[in-house]
């Protein structure tokens, strides 16, 4: 079933005659986790910002057939520093939003505890976030915004602060929750084996046309490179791997 849509897609900052956006199409299905990628500026937090809902785009862009007009909890946006309540606690920081929404105390707890299991994070419950290290504080962030059961999660270069190790360990944990949760996710990125481990579509941008140029299936997703002792599959997967390098670099 399809989720969001977007046709003709146009954007323009209110402070500039500048058109950042133009007239880009692109669908994203339940379930599914699209990964955009291209060179820096061409657009791609743009286009994540007119999903949110934090501006205004020309065109049609509908999430459930419904214009996108504002912010709203029905997505939820994760940035590559997502600002935590620092004088909260992880349990806290993960209920705000629950609360904020008039939740009962009880749901609240039973959401939480589950969520805090699901990142691994039940230890730290009663820590204030800024005990934590930067891929703790990343989790945190991740689960504050599955606490709303968001259909869709928006997601800027989430792990573009994190060490390779700590990086490779959240798309597991992305992969983990988008499975338990089923909830759709459009992931911004940098890393192409991150695109490559985490899509089920990868749509690609360069830095001249102003739109999604190709959007692809992945036939790779959920292979850890650096795991991989596979050398045919290695090639294949370099090959891939190329072959959106030259569209990005067009
Ligand atoms: N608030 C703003 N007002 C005016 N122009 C903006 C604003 N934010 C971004 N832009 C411009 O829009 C264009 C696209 O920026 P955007 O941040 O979407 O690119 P990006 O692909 O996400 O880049 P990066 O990968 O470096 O984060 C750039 O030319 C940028 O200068």
């Amino acid at each position: 079933m399809e989720l969001v849509r977007a046709e003709n897609l146009s954007i323009k900052y209110p402070n500039s005659d500048e058109t950042v956006i133009k007239d880009t199409n692109f669908t994203i299905a339940d379930n599914e986790i699209f990964v955009l990628v291209g060179p820096s500026g061409c657009g791609k937090s743009t286009i994540l910002q007119a999903l949110a809902g934090f501006i205004q785009a020309d065109g049609l862009l509908t999430m459930n057939n419904e214009t996108i007009t504002g912010p709203d909890w029905r997505r939820g946006v994760v940035f590559q520093n997502s600002s935590l309540y620092p004088w909260f606690t992880v349990k806290e920081n993960v209920g705000f939003g629950l609360k904020a929404r008039k939740f009962s105390s009880v749901e609240i707890d039973q959401r939480v505890k589950y969520l805090l299991d699901l990142i691994g994070l039940s230890n730290q419950n009663n820590m204030k976030t800024f005990e934590l290290s930067g891929g703790m504080r990343q989790r945190v962030a991740i689960a504050r915004v599955l606490a709303n059961k968001s259909p869709l999660l928006l997601m800027d270069e989430p792990f573009g602060a994190l060490d390779a190790f700590t990086r490779a360990k959240m798309q597991k944990l992305i992969l983990d929750i988008w499975q338990q949760e089923k909830t759709s996710i459009f992931m911004i990125t940098h890393d192409l084996n991150e695109a490559i481990r985490c899509g089920n579509k990868i749509a690609i941008m360069n830095a001249h046309d102003k739109k999604i140029t190709k959007i692809q299936d992945n036939p790779f997703q959920n292979i850890n490179l650096e795991e991989l002792n596979d050398f045919e599959l290695e090639k294949k997967i370099d090959n891939y791997r190329k072959d959106i390098l030259k569209l990005i670099n067009k």
